[in-house]
């Protein structure tokens, strides 16, 4: 009797502990990691320079053998498998990466070939699919053209195509837009996306930019000095955040602007003729309370909105806001108290 498990996660990371050694130092890149991807779903892994994304990254494919810790991959613990066994498995677990990686030598339809020509694909079928790819990703008309003539959003399509040559079940991005241009970015995504959901691959990402987590991503970890300090649904996350460089991920996709001229009068000091300017970040249930208007009627003050950012992600709002408030000082005082206990973070920008 065949018995067939259906495993409803694609990756699931246990435990995972990596260390390098050099020389006499001993760093540790990743520090008892686990997560899950559950099939069919975007998630991102989000951190600064150093988290240990890459490395991370790696070790789903292991291209990076943890030291500690299990990988396993659509049922299947990686780690167990002999060299071949292993080779066989990565084959459906695709790579992307952020400079690309294309043959320069080949031509664009030649690149997407390789992976086929290795797995000894006949040329027939091979030239079907390559057509079939390149239409997928937007170029049909750059077949015979070399790398060294495409843009970087068309070789980052054209190694998204030879990466869906094998067809994989698993994406692994690698800060694959992080080359790009802002417009080119949101095609690039636009593209995973349309993968994710026709092709039903499940796609990992690691990126430093919480605007990537925000266009296409369902869940999503950060992580810190090799330790994931959060995870969630985007939504989850992205309502009710915990640890504080969380928030900062989701204020930095924020773009705050303070018009010129308050910048010009903006003092580090208050005085009697000045007002202070405040500034709130939203998440979560505030987003919707009515708070400047709460405010405004229980302290006597008057709030003027500078600048408004209301945003979405996973289905749920946030936001930042700066406000000129006019009203005595102790009003001011007890108004910030009140934000803070509504779960609103409250800057003071300076006096205006
Ligand atoms: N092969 C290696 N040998 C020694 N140390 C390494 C190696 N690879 C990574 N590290 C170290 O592990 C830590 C995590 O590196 P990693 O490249 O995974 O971080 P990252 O989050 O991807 O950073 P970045 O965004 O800058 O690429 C760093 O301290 C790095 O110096």
């Amino acid at each position: 009797m065949i018995i067939i498990t259906f495993a409803p996660n694609m990756i699931v990371l246990k435990n995972i502990t990596k260390q390098f050694h050099q020389k006499n130092r001993e760093i540790t890149a990743l520090s008892d990691v686990s997560l899950t991807v559950p099939k069919g779903k975007i998630y991102g892994v989000i951190g600064a320079s150093g988290a240990g994304k890459s490395t991370l990254i790696r070790c789903v494919n292991l291209l990076e053998r943890p030291t500690s810790g299990e990988v396993i991959v659509d049922g299947l613990n990686l780690i167990d498998l002999s060299p071949a066994a292993l080779a066989k498995e990565r084959r459906q677990i695709g790579m992307i990466f952020q400079h690309f990686n294309l043959l320069s030598s080949r031509t664009v339809s030649e690149n997407i070939a390789f992976p086929l020509e290795l797995d000894k694909v006949p040329k027939e079928q091979i030239q079907k699919r390559v057509a079939e790819l390149l239409a997928l990703v937007g170029l049909e008309d750059k077949g015979k053209d070399y790398p060294a003539n495409l843009s970087g959003g068309q070789k980052q399509r054209v190694a998204i195509a030879r990466t869906l040559a094998s067809n994989p079940k698993v994406l692994l991005c690698d800060e694959a837009t992080s080359a790009l241009d802002p417009a080119t970015t949101k095609s690039i995504l636009t593209l995973l996306k349309d993968i994710n959901k026709r092709l039903n691959i499940t796609i990992l990402l690691i990126t430093h930019e919480m605007d990537v987590v925000k266009s296409i991503c369902d869940e999503v970890a950060v992580i810190s000095a090799g330790k994931l300090i959060e995870q969630g649904t985007v939504s989850e996350i992205f309502a009710h955040p915990k640890a504080e460089l969380t928030r900062e991920f989701i204020a930095s996709s924020l773009k705050i602007n303070i018009p010129e001229t308050y910048m010009e009068r903006l003092s580090p000091t208050l005085t009697a003729d000045k007002k202070p300017l405040l500034k709130l970040e939203f998440t979560g249930q505030s987003v919707d309370d009515p708070v400047l208007s709460e405010v405004s009627r229980l302290f006597n003050l008057n709030n003027n909105i500078i600048y408004a950012q209301i945003e979405y992600a996973g289905g749920v709002k946030f936001g930042a806001m700066v406000i000129e408030v006019s009203g005595a000082q102790q009003d001011s005082l007890k108004a910030i108290a009140y934000y803070e206990e509504k779960q609103i973070k409250v800057e003071v920008l300076g006096y205006v």
